[in-house]
């Protein structure tokens, strides 16, 4: 009988609690007065309905909110999101510090730089990483690209003498995780070598749809962890690439951290080392489980973003023969010899640069909303937005800004030759957000750069493709993972290769 009473005050008390909260949410709420779906303004499972239900949607819907509410809308109870692409640099503004909330649990890897939460603790993280994503760091290295474009390169030759279709979207992570594996860590696993282009790829995409759901319950990931790889791996065998890598990094960790020299490339030095030997960093950023999750967010940041801007870049490239034959013919006139290939060279060239400012507008970086908290209040339009408050924008949103970009769905370089401005004369380079903005935009982005380059320069000198099964469906995003994600049916961008005669 007491147990029975005891249940019912506390289902009453709960209930009291949860409207409470509703009334609060609704009406006393700092963001109270701003424009979206009531559901949204008083619940998380709003969004967790189109996110996790819904297989990453919410991006999607809140396009739709926007064309109902406005330009700015309540999306969560605590998150105000602006679809304005004049607005993005008030938003992640040059030169000023800002927290950024919310990434920290949906990785699972906390320590990491992307999504360190606090300005101040992002800010000296960043500065001790930097010198390693110098230019001049990435011209130190660039033999090791050249060396990985050439190995992918020998396997192109390989599926032209077998008259067998390349698979692009298998091969591009493959090439982008060598590189970064051999940049930052100081080996790799040959994944361009393996017959199927094993990569990181399939676990990406197999365990993307878990940042949704670690966003609304943040003790999944320590769940996870606490689970011995061999029981997650027959959970979900697509995510044994990544459980070897996070194996291989503790011990490599485990042994830098004990003084030895784990390199076995001829690289200047890993990003543990660079990690370690920081003056700027405070002993609790050196610790073995901050150097794990800084790892992570590397391998996380840099193999799926610039493969999915190879392979759009690469898709419409093959699929529109007259944009091939404007950049065949310009790789022709600048490499003669078709051995050679160099950066310099690459960079003065403009429309392989239109090509990729296209591929990288069209590939977004990343899909999801991105998070900044700024101290003091916020002027938007005739809204004043609380300081505190969590406000976020979407690259795509900018991407497919049809004011900037008429026809955004097309890929059209012709858009970014001869200097473009828009119709009110702000040069349209200012709009090619990919790489975000601000003082937390891409530290890799000099790096995608010679990677974008380099791997299109190669391939668009030295042969000539034929799509096989292959349509825009296969480089479009359907799913928001964070990282765009294309239609799970997709069996990727699959091409015949031949050798070019010239
Ligand atoms: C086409 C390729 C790439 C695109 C479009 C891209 C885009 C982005 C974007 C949008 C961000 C988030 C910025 C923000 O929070 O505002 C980011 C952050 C980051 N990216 Fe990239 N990225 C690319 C390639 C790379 C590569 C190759 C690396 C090398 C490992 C890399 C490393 C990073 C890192 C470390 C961060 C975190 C920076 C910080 O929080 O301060 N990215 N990237």
């Amino acid at each position: 009988m007491a147990s029975t009473s005891l249940t019912g005050v506390a289902v009453v008390a709960f209930a009291v609690y949860w409207a409470g909260l509703v009334l609060y949410r609704l009406f006393l709420h700092p963001l109270a007065k701003f424009p979206g779906p009531r559901l949204a303004a008083i619940t998380p499972w709003y969004e967790a309905y189109y996110e996790i239900i819904r297989n990453g949607q919410y991006s999607k819907k809140i396009s739709q909110l926007h064309d109902q509410y406005g330009p700015i809308v309540r999306v969560t109870p605590g998150e105000l999101h602006i679809r304005d692409s004049r607005f993005f640099e008030s938003v992640y503004p040059k030169n000023v510090h800002l927290h950024k909330e919310g990434w920290d649990k949906r990785f699972g890897s906390e320590g990491g730089l992307l999504p360190t939460p606090d300005a101040q603790v992002h800010k000296r993280r960043r500065a001790a990483l930097s010198p390693m994503f110098s230019r001049r760091s990435i011209i130190e290295f660039i033999h090791i690209i050249h060396r990985h474009v050439e190995t992918f390169a020998t396997r192109m030759q390989e599926f032209e003498g077998r008259k067998e279709p390349l698979n692009l979207t298998h091969a591009f992570p493959a090439l982008t995780g060598d590189i970064i594996m051999d940049y930052f860590f100081g080996f790799n696993y040959a994944q361009l070598k393996n017959p199927e282009f094993a990569s990181f790829h399939e676990a990406f995409i197999k365990i993307g749809s878990t940042g949704h759901v670690a966003t609304q319950f943040p003790a999944i990931f320590p769940i996870m962890n606490s689970i011995p790889d061999g029981i997650t791996a027959w959970l979900q065998p697509a995510a044994e690439p990544l459980l070897k890598f996070k194996r291989d990094q503790r011990e490599v960790i485990a042994r830098t951290l004990r003084g030895d020299d784990v390199k076995v490339n001829d690289a200047q030095k890993t990003i543990f080392q660079e990690i370690l030997g920081s003056k700027q960093l405070p002993p609790e950023d050196k610790t073995q489980q901050r150097l794990e999750d800084e790892a992570q967010i590397v391998i996380g940041g840099g193999v799926e973003t610039t493969a999915f801007a190879l392979g759009i870049a690469a898709f419409h490239i093959i699929n529109k023969p007259e944009i091939y034959k404007r950049l065949h013919a310009d790789l022709v006139k600048a490499f003669p010899n078709r051995a050679t290939l160099e950066l310099q060279s690459l960079e003065q060239m403009p429309y392989l640069r239109a090509c990729i400012m296209e591929a990288v507008r069209m590939g977004y970086g990343l899909s999801a909303r991105n998070p900044r908290t700024h101290d003091k209040p916020l002027h938007y339009k005739e809204w004043i937005i609380p300081a505190g408050t969590c406000i976020s924008q979407s690259i795509p949103d900018v991407s497919h800004d049809e004011a900037l970009f008429p026809q955004s769905r097309e890929f059209i370089p012709e858009r970014w030759l001869d200097d473009p401005k828009t119709s009110d004369g702000i040069p349209l380079d200012r709009f090619m957000v990919s790489f975000g903005r601000g003082t937390r935009s891409c530290l890799g982005i000099t790096l995608a750069w010679t990677e974008l380059y380099l791997t299109l320069g190669m391939m668009f000198r030295r042969f000539k493709f034929e799509l096989f099964e292959a349509d825009v469906t296969d480089v479009e995003m359907a799913h928001d993972y964070f990282i765009p994600v294309t239609s799970l049916k997709s069996k990727g961008v699959r091409v015949f290769v031949t050798s070019a005669a010239d």
